[in-house]
């Protein structure tokens, strides 16, 4: 008879057992007591501790619940759930116990060979959009089948769900906008955030991915529709990571977009106003982070995703001190290019601290980059940071940063000025620096030309050369031209997928330097440690994860990477050193300490083989 939950309780009619036990309870809430009547006004735990998540068990009449309801699925609406249809691979006795008889034809499929029909479909369209909403498609209709796909074909769906043709789905978002994925939390949401993240059907989240849509990839700023960011990496999450899909919340925040050409667009998605900046900006992200902390925990993963420099750097800022922060474009293609740094040592030769690096490009990914290579190398030297920034040279938009430019400089610019004459541009500052390692992170395409790379092939044997911007039409330059203009010398990654190429009668094989690589292996580790704050200790540790996967075959194609076919394998082993590194720094909150981390992590993550139902 224990309903404390209902809204008033007369104190008379509580039974001797409950009176014995409210001193317990009153511990955690606080009652009025009026005339013998007693109000339940504050949260508490019902039996045995269990948080009262949505503040049901609290609520009195004049506090608003949602009523949300749980129920079997079956028949027709079972065919309709995503998460429990199974389409023509419902067995004779589902079909019979679930009401499923004549709601499909008579065959039975099982996986493979829906499999098999769905990837020979998807191979019919020629247009990438078309495969990609196909895949959206498949995603809001059967989604175990969307992953086993994701899974199985990895190094064919990637640049589907993901770059580059992600990037053009966010730019024609609303075009092709069919069932919504994910939340929206517009200014028009303000002060009522809490309640939107109470509309999400899943209570228990462990890791968010969101954007404010200001700088999607290298297209910039798509507003709204860069909502297509955060379902891709959060199903990234799921097929590389084995993050559970009904634990992972996509986010888009908007606030507005100053992209004309979206606010003239007719089938524009979001709202059809300027950005609100400054303090509107920061309030209504502030509301957001305090919301998702109080419904969601400690523990949730908040990925911020491809916000324009002048928020990213703050935002991480402000939050990685209270909340479970990690920025995707700062720290996951850091460590994802520092893994790709240290394993092309074995190629290249010499330490870390034997190289000299030049970027082109001075936001979040180049100085993400530059700093973790500065920190891996005070580790490995134990020289102070400040000496060895100073092997990492950066240029931006107004040529080379260097001491004289100083006071004009972003905050995030200003440890890479260091003594040098002012340069203007690329080629210039190539031939000045003299760099082993050439870094693309502008988000602007075709910069590195015939004569960079030429010079970058004439200054070193084996020049390094990641350009690193995506979707494909960013790239500062393609892998064809990579290993033409530089002869063959060239080691070669890039953001974005390119296809092997022929040189001479040679083949050439380029990796992919994506964060795609880290974050969900970054994020597994967090999660399955229960890590409450991320460190660069974590990022550093994951990178020579990654790096260590890295196989002689590999090395022998001139691969900086491991193939993307090996993914789940990989994210394990990330997953693995990310959670020790997090158990050694006193940050990790499921105790005891796994054993086997590996096989922890492996035995976490989720399969999308179809369940049976009773
Ligand atoms: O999404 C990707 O492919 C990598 C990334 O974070 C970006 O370019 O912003
Ligand atoms: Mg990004």
């Amino acid at each position: 008879m224990m309903c404390l939950n209902s809204h008033r309780h007369n104190i008379r009619t509580l039974s001797p057992h409950i009176k014995k036990l409210l001193p317990v309870i009153m511990s955690s809430i606080s009652l009025k007591e009026n005339g013998g009547e007693v109000s339940v006004t504050k949260n508490y735990s019902n039996g045995g501790g269990l948080r009262d998540l949505y503040g049901e068990d609290s609520a009195t009449e004049d506090h608003l619940i949602t009523p949300w309801t749980f129920s079997v699925a079956s028949g027709y609406s079972l065919l309709r759930d995503p998460r429990y249809n199974k389409g023509l691979a419902f067995s004779e006795g589902e079909r019979d116990a679930h009401y499923l008889r004549g709601l499909l034809p008579p065959v039975v499929f099982n996986q493979e060979l829906q499999e098999k029909r769905l990837m020979h479909n998807l191979r019919q369209y020629e247009v990438p959009l078309h495969r990609y909403m196909a895949l959206m498609d498949l995603q809001e209709r059967n989604e175990r089948l969307f992953y086993r796909l994701l899974m199985d074909n990895v190094e064919e769906l990637l640049p589907v769900v993901y770059t580059p043709t992600v990037g053009e789905a966010c730019q024609k978002y609303g075009s092709i906008f069919r069932r919504p994925q994910g939340l929206y939390i517009s200014l028009k949401e303000k002060g009522k955030i809490l309640e939107v993240l109470k509309n999400w059907p899943e209570k228990s989240i462990q890791v968010i991915v969101v954007t404010d849509g200001e700088r999607i990839l290298g297209l910039g700023d798509l507003g709204c529709q860069g909502m297509g960011i955060p379902v891709g990496k959060l199903s990234l999450y799921t097929a590389l990571g084995g993050v559970r899909p009904s634990s992972c919340l996509p986010i888009t925040i908007d606030v507005g977009t100053n992209n004309e050409k979206l606010l003239n667009d007719e089938f524009y998605i979001g709202l059809r106003q300027r950005r609100a900046t400054g303090k509107e900006y920061a309030e209504l992200l502030d509301e957001f982070m305090r919301a998702v902390k109080q419904n969601y925990g400690e523990k949730v993963l908040i990925q911020f995703e491809d916000f324009a420099n002048h928020n990213a750097f703050d935002l991480l800022e402000k939050y990685s001190s209270s909340h479970l922060v990690f920025n995707d474009d700062i720290q996951g293609t850091a460590s994802v290019v520092l893994a790709g740094l240290l394993a092309s040592l074995k190629l290249v030769g010499g330490t870390l601290a034997d190289h000299t690096f030049l970027f082109l490009g001075a936001g979040e990914a180049g100085t993400g980059i530059a700093e973790l290579i500065a920190l891996e190398i005070s580790k490995q030297t134990k020289a102070p940071v400040e000496e060895t920034r100073k092997k990492i040279w950066l240029v931006d938009s107004k040529g080379l940063i260097v001491s004289s430019r100083l006071e004009s400089l972003q905050h995030f610019k200003k440890p890479w000025a260091h003594e040098h004459e002012p340069v203007k541009g690329l080629l210039d500052a190539v031939k000045a620096i003299k760099p082993t390692v050439l870094i693309g992170s502008s988000g602007v395409g075709k910069t590195f030309t015939k004569e960079v790379v030429e010079t970058m092939a004439s200054l070193n044997e084996k020049p390094l050369i990641l350009a690193l911007s995506n979707p494909t039409s960013q790239s500062e330059c393609t892998a064809e031209e990579a290993y033409t203009w530089s002869k063959g010398k060239a080691i070669f990654a890039s953001g974005s997928p390119f296809d092997p190429v022929e040189y001479e009668g040679k083949l050439f094989v380029p990796g992919q330097a994506n964060n795609a690589y880290i974050f969900p292996g970054f994020g597994l580790g967090l999660i399955i440690s229960g890590a409450i704050r991320v460190r660069d200790e974590m990022l550093l540790a994951a990178s020579e994860a990654l790096a260590a996967q890295v196989s002689e075959e590999n090395y022998d194609k001139g691969l900086i990477y491991p193939p993307f076919s090996n993914i789940r394998k990989i994210s394990a082993h990330i997953a693995a050193k990310v959670a020790a590194k997090t158990y050694d720094l006193g940050l990790a909150s499921h105790l005891p300490r796994p054993k086997d981390l590996v096989k922890y992590a492996e035995s976490c993550m989720y399969s999308p083989g179809y369940r049976s139902y009773r």
